[in-house]
């Protein structure tokens, strides 16, 4: 069954755990003591109604307990498909946790107010959302409720995110009015707006074409590990494991495997579910080859025409994660698909502000969730793709070696 990844990006009090709580409620995905939880706090605090997002706050807290992370992965399923959802608190900046999760979100939920309309926080989150190039946004206009329904208050602001979103290159955008609140075209469709034809959110969810997103073009095959079973049934089996990062692979096909260059042939491709004859991205698979050539982790298999750049200069969008900045002259690990190896900024070239969409040269100062073009020497070559090609060959993170901590993720970029 196909997974479909999306964060949620909205401000605080927009409605964002509403939401979360009842999609998960309205399509059966929570548990009955859970509810009877959630429905005995609502009326402990004097509430009329079931207040959903006391749901996706306790989920929240309880995923947070002892581990200090600030995006909480949501999982649920329909017969249709499975989700994950990257959830983020509202008042935790966002930018560093949109870019977690970007280079595999497939969809980003923008939720509005529907009294407020686009304000400056949807202009941004919908910017970085389009820096990532997260291939689909679905803009949720909330609290219907609170605007009588209103087919023109819906409408006003429709024309208003068009006209700022005209200046971004996101490539699929729908616009779904909604109440979180009383589940209008959540998972069911509304009484209350009949002039709105569309499907509802969660069935936009289930249909919206994903299978594009990934590039199929370019066959990379990052190896995670190599497995040789200790089994002396198997002990000739070599395989190489991990994620495909794009492309197809067929068995027989022509291969390259990076940095050394050795060719050889595919002779398996072997998935969980038993061999297949062949692969594409995202599939997690191993594959064995004709020719027993020196392959470990972090290296590459690649389509024998058509290999990424292999480079140890890089110039790269970064967003970064750590309230302090970057120490002159630090070297960071910089880990790029299944590989490792150390570098250092040599450049700030310039800061994005992401307010006015401006590059600021005279700023150097980097701090947390700052989005900075910098240029990027590695001690060892890395094979890369730019990011608009390949999300995942096309970015890497930074970490800091000393306390092993992420200190900013970043976006490979080819040109100016
Ligand atoms: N009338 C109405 N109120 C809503 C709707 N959705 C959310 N609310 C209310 O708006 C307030 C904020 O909702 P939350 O879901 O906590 O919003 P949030 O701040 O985005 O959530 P965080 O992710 O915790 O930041 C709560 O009082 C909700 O009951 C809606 O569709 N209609």
């Amino acid at each position: 069954m196909e997974l479909l990844r999306f964060t949620t990006a909205g401000s605080v009090d927009d409605g964002k755990s509403t939401l979360i709580g009842r999609l998960l409620y309205d399509s059966k995905s929570i548990f009955e003591d859970q509810i009877e939880a959630v429905k005995k706090s609502s009326e402990r605090k004097g509430l009329q109604h079931v207040d959903l997002s006391l749901l996706t706050d306790g989920l929240r807290s309880e995923r947070e307990q002892g581990i200090t992370i600030d995006v909480a992965y949501r999982y649920f399923a329909t017969p249709k498909r499975k989700f994950i959802i990257a959830d983020t608190p509202g008042h935790i900046q966002y930018t560093r946790n949109m870019v977690t999760g970007a280079s595999t979100a497939n969809l980003a939920l923008v939720l509005i107010d529907a009294r407020h309309g686009v304000i400056e926080q949807t202009c941004r989150h919908s910017f970085i959302a389009s820096l990532l190039q997260i291939p689909h946004i679905i803009v949720c206009i909330n609290k219907m409720d609170l605007v009588d329904y209103s087919e023109d208050a819906f409408n006003r602001i429709v024309e208003q995110y068009h006209e700022f979103a005209s200046k971004l290159s996101i490539k699929d955008i729908r616009y779904i009015p909604i109440s979180a609140l009383k589940g209008d075209n959540v998972v069911n469709e509304s009484e209350h707006m009949p002039w709105y034809k569309g499907s509802s959110l969660l069935e936009t969810l289930e249909t919206i074409h994903i299978g594009s997103d990934y590039n199929h073009n370019d066959a990379r095959f990052p190896v995670q590990t190599v497995i040789r079973p200790h089994d002396t049934k198997y002990h000739d089996y070599r395989g190489y494991a991990g994620r495909i990062a794009g492309g197809i692979f067929k068995t027989g096909d022509n291969i390259v495997a990076l940095p050394s260059g050795q060719t050889s042939r595919i002779k398996s491709i072997d998935t969980f579910n038993g061999p297949v004859a062949e692969a594409f991205a995202p599939m997690s698979v191993s594959i064995t080859l004709e020719d027993d050539i020196d392959i470990g982790r972090g290296d590459m298999i690649v389509a024998e025409d058509n290999e990424p750049t292999e480079t140890q200069d890089l110039d790269v969008m970064l967003c970064w994660m750590r309230t302090k900045g970057p120490r002159p002259g630090a070297k960071y690990f910089i880990k790029h698909t299944s590989r490792e190896v150390m570098g250092i900024i040599k450049e700030v070239v310039y800061k994005l502000d992401i307010n006015t969409m401006e590059k600021v040269t005279d700023d150097q100062n980097i701090k947390m969730n700052d989005m900075v073009r910098v240029k990027i020497r590695t001690v060892q070559p890395l094979m890369v793709d730019e990011y608009s090609k390949n999300r995942v060959t096309g970015s890497l993170i930074l970490i800091d070696d000393t306390t092993n901590e992420t200190v900013a993720a970043g976006t490979i970029q080819f040109n100016g």
